[in-house]
C-alpha cells in the first residue's frame, strides 16, 4: 500500500533521514519510535507531500507521489499541534475542508462521537488545547481516508477522548486501513502497534512487533526494551562525537 525506497532528507548539514526501506501494509497499525528529533515527523510529512525528500521515491498504491496532489485525498492527517484558521467556527472549518476537497464526509458522525456538539459555533481560537486535537481527529476521519496518520495524537486528550480515540483507530485498522502513529506513550504502542518501527540516526533501527522488539532486546517488557535501544543509540552518538572530534 506505501511503499517507501531509499528516502534521504537533510537540513543544512543534518542529514535526518538517511536511506529509509519500508512497505507499509493494509489493515495494520505502525508505531513510528525513536528518540527526539530521530525523523519520525519528517517521515511522516513526506509522505504527506509537505516535505520533499532529497533522494528516493516513495509509492501510495503503486503511484509515485512525487508531483502527484490526487493521492492526498486518501490521507487522513492529525498533526502534533492544531493550527487552523482562528476567526473561524468549528463548523465553518469543516465546510471549508469539504469545499477544498470536494469529496463526501460524515463530519456528523465524528461530531457526536467526541461529543463536540457544544463547539459547533465556537470560534476556534476559542477552544481548549484538548478540544481542538478533537476537532483535528473529526478531520482525519470524516472523508473515509484509506491511510491515516497520527503525529503524537493523545497530547492534551482527556482519558475518556483517548480511548474513544484509540478504539476509532483499532476500527479503522480492521477494516483494512494503513494506519501511522508516532507517540512516547509505550501504552499506546502496547495497545495499539502490530508492528514497531524504530528510528535511529537516519535509518530503521528495528521493524517487528513489540514481541518481537521485547525478546531481541532480552527484556522482560516493552518500556525495558526501548530503554535499552534507547541506551544503545545514546553510546553510539557518543562514539560518533568522540571520532568526530
Ligand atoms: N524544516 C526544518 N528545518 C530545519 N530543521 C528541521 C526542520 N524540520 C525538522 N528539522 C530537524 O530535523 C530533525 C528531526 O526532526 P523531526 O521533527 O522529524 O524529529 P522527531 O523524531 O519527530 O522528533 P520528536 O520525537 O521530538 O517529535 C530535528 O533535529 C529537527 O530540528
Amino acid at each position: 500500500m506505501i511503499e517507501i525506497r531509499n528516502i534521504a532528507k537533510a537540513f543544512g548539514k543534518l542529514q535526518v533521514l538517511n536511506g529509509i526501506d519500508i512497505s507499509l501494509e493494509k489493515g495494520k497499525i505502525y508505531a513510528f519510535l525513536g528518540p527526539n528529533g530521530s525523523g519520525k515527523t519528517t517521515l511522516i510529512k513526506s509522505i504527506l507531500g509537505l516535505t520533499q525528500p532529497d533522494k528516493g521515491e516513495i509509492f501510495i498504491q503503486d503511484e509515485n507521489i512525487k508531483d502527484n496532489w490526487r493521492y492526498k485525498s486518501r490521507i487522513g492527517y492529525m498533526p502534533q499541534i492544531a493550527r487552523f484558521p482562528e476567526n473561524l467556527n468549528m463548523m465553518e472549518l469543516f465546510r471549508m475542508t469539504m469545499d477544498i476537497r470536494k469529496t463526501p464526509a460524515n463530519e456528523e458522525k465524528y461530531i457526536s462521537y467526541f461529543n463536540l456538539e457544544d463547539a459547533r459555533d465556537k470560534k476556534l481560537k476559542n477552544l481548549s488545547g484538548g478540544t481542538k486535537q478533537k476537532v483535528n481527529a473529526v478531520l482525519a476521519f470524516m472523508f473515509n481516508p484509506d491511510i491515516l496518520i497520527f503525529d503524537e495524537p493523545s497530547v492534551g486528550l482527556d482519558p475518556v477522548s483517548h480511548l474513544k480515540l484509540k478504539d476509532l483507530i483499532r476500527e479503522e485498522r480492521d477494516k483494512g486501513k494503513t494506519i501511522l502513529l508516532t507517540t512516547h506513550i509505550l501504552s499506546e504502542v502496547e495497545e495499539l502497534a502490530d508492528e514497531v518501527i524504530f528510528l535511529l540516526e537516519g535509518k530503521i533501527y528495528f521493524k517487528g512487533t513489540v514481541q518481537n522488539l521485547v525478546q531481541t532486546q532480552n527484556e522482560r517488557n516493552l518500556e525495558r526494551a526501548i530503554a535499552q535501544l534507547l541506551l544503545q543509540s545514546e553510546k553510539k552518538t557518543k562514539k560518533l562525537n568522540l571520532k568526530a572530534a
